[in-house]
């Protein structure tokens, strides 16, 4: 993905979108990606594959892990409960920033709340925080960190028995030492959903699913 797409797409944004408007922003985003230059948000595809397991999930306490535009943050907020708090987490600054005008710009400020910095330095704070635990935990941040960050989850007790993991791109570009941890821990309950790469129906990709059952 190039350099500067964020500043690229939010330019766009601010053009084209309706204000107020989750699922306007989201088709925009999508419409860009697919018309003129393609991100990595998690796309149309794995995004309702996102969308139904948050459904089906009902959460009230939400992690996200990589912010990047938004885009993924926005999806998941708008399937959320009233009363549920959301967390995303993203460590780049300058995607940070265009997440924010994004997300307000959509109107979903109340419902987001976005902490800028490392994951394993933010992990560790949300018990002080008043989180007890996340009941679904969407992982699209930095391949390498995937299973560091859901040993860390489990290791500072934020994990309850039934909480959702959901992992994007572990085909491509793949996580494999995660994918070996998560199907080979009695600790998980792990499903795979088969898709294709956002915005690339000729690369293959694919959600994992793992259910804490501790
Ligand atoms: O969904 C993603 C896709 C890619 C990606 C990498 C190389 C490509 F050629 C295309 C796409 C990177 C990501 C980095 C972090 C979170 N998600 C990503
Ligand atoms: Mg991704």
């Amino acid at each position: 993905t190039a350099e500067g797409f964020h500043l690229r797409l939010l330019e766009h944004v601010r053009k084209t979108v309706k204000p107020g408007d989750a699922s306007n922003m989201i088709a925009t985003i999508d419409n860009y990606c697919y018309t003129v230059e393609s991100g990595m948000n998690v796309g149309d595809v794995k995004g309702k594959i996102l969308d139904d397991i948050v459904l089906e999930t009902n959460p009230t306490t939400v992690l996200e892990l990589g912010t990047f535009c938004g885009y993924s943050a926005l999806r998941i907020a708008r399937n959320l409960p009233e009363n549920s708090r959301f967390f995303t987490v993203e460590f780049n600054p300058e995607h940070a920033a265009v997440a924010k005008e994004i997300i307000h710009t959509a109107g979903m400020d109340d419902k987001i709340q976005m902490l800028i910095g490392p994951s394993q330095e933010m992990i560790p704070q949300f018990k002080g925080m008043g989180v007890s635990h996340f009941d679904l935990v969407f992982v699209d941040h930095e391949k390498d960190l995937y299973k560091p960050d859901v040993i860390l989850l489990e290791k500072e007790g934020l994990l309850k028995k039934g909480s959702v993991i959901v992992a994007d791109n572990v085909v491509y570009p793949g996580s494999p030492d995660y994918i070996d941890y998560v199907r080979n821990n009695p600790k998980f309950k792990s499903t795979n959903y088969m898709s294709e790469l956002e915005y690339h129906k000729d690369v293959v990709d694919a959600i994992e699913k793992s259910i804490y059952i501790g």
